[in-house]
């Protein structure tokens, strides 16, 4: 068990934070902190607040992702998708959408807009060399093995 921090930022008392839907939900939903109905243009990109920062041990990173909702019904997904969230990141949390759909799209405070799902991350050391071990794959990729 892990235990993460959330801390509102000022202003945002009336803004949720992120909860999960349902009891075995993968996704913590975040909520939108703008401060007044914000319209996505189609072909638009926008940095939305949720009004909140967080803190969560090294071990983990968070992932920002689409709701598939939103996504299906009105084109809007996040351009960075999955967005990184690093454990020592200290400031606003921020969802950047982008509206791929045909009509304009308003964004309300409090609106659940993405969702954040926690990974681990392995521990790693970095080596330099000049020979990496053979295998059977070799240099073959982008589709060698067929269609
Ligand atoms: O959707 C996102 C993606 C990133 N971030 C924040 C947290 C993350 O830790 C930081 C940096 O993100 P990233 O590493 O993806 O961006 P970068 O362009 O490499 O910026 P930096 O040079 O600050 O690492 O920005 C968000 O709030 N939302
Ligand atoms: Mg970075």
């Amino acid at each position: 068990m892990f235990q993460v921090l959330f801390k509102r930022l000022p202003g945002n008392e009336d803004v949720k934070l992120p909860e999960r839907m349902s009891a075995a939900a993968a996704g913590f939903d975040l909520h939108a902190a703008v401060a007044e109905p914000t319209t996505i243009a189609p072909g638009e990109r926008k940095l939305i607040p949720t009004g909140f920062a967080m803190a969560m041990p090294e071990q983990l990173e968070a992932q920002i992702r689409p709701r598939s909702g939103l996504a299906f019904k009105h084109g809007i997904t996040c351009l960075n998708s999955p967005g990184t969230i690093d454990a020592d990141y200290r400031g606003e949390v921020k969802v950047l959408l982008i509206n791929l759909g045909q009509e304009p799209f308003v964004i309300t405070r409090g609106e659940r807009i993405a969702q954040m799902v926690f990974q681990t991350v392995p521990a790693i050391t970095i080596a330099e060399t000049d020979e990496l071990p053979d295998t059977v794959r070799g240099a073959g990729g982008f589709g060698h093995t067929g269609v």
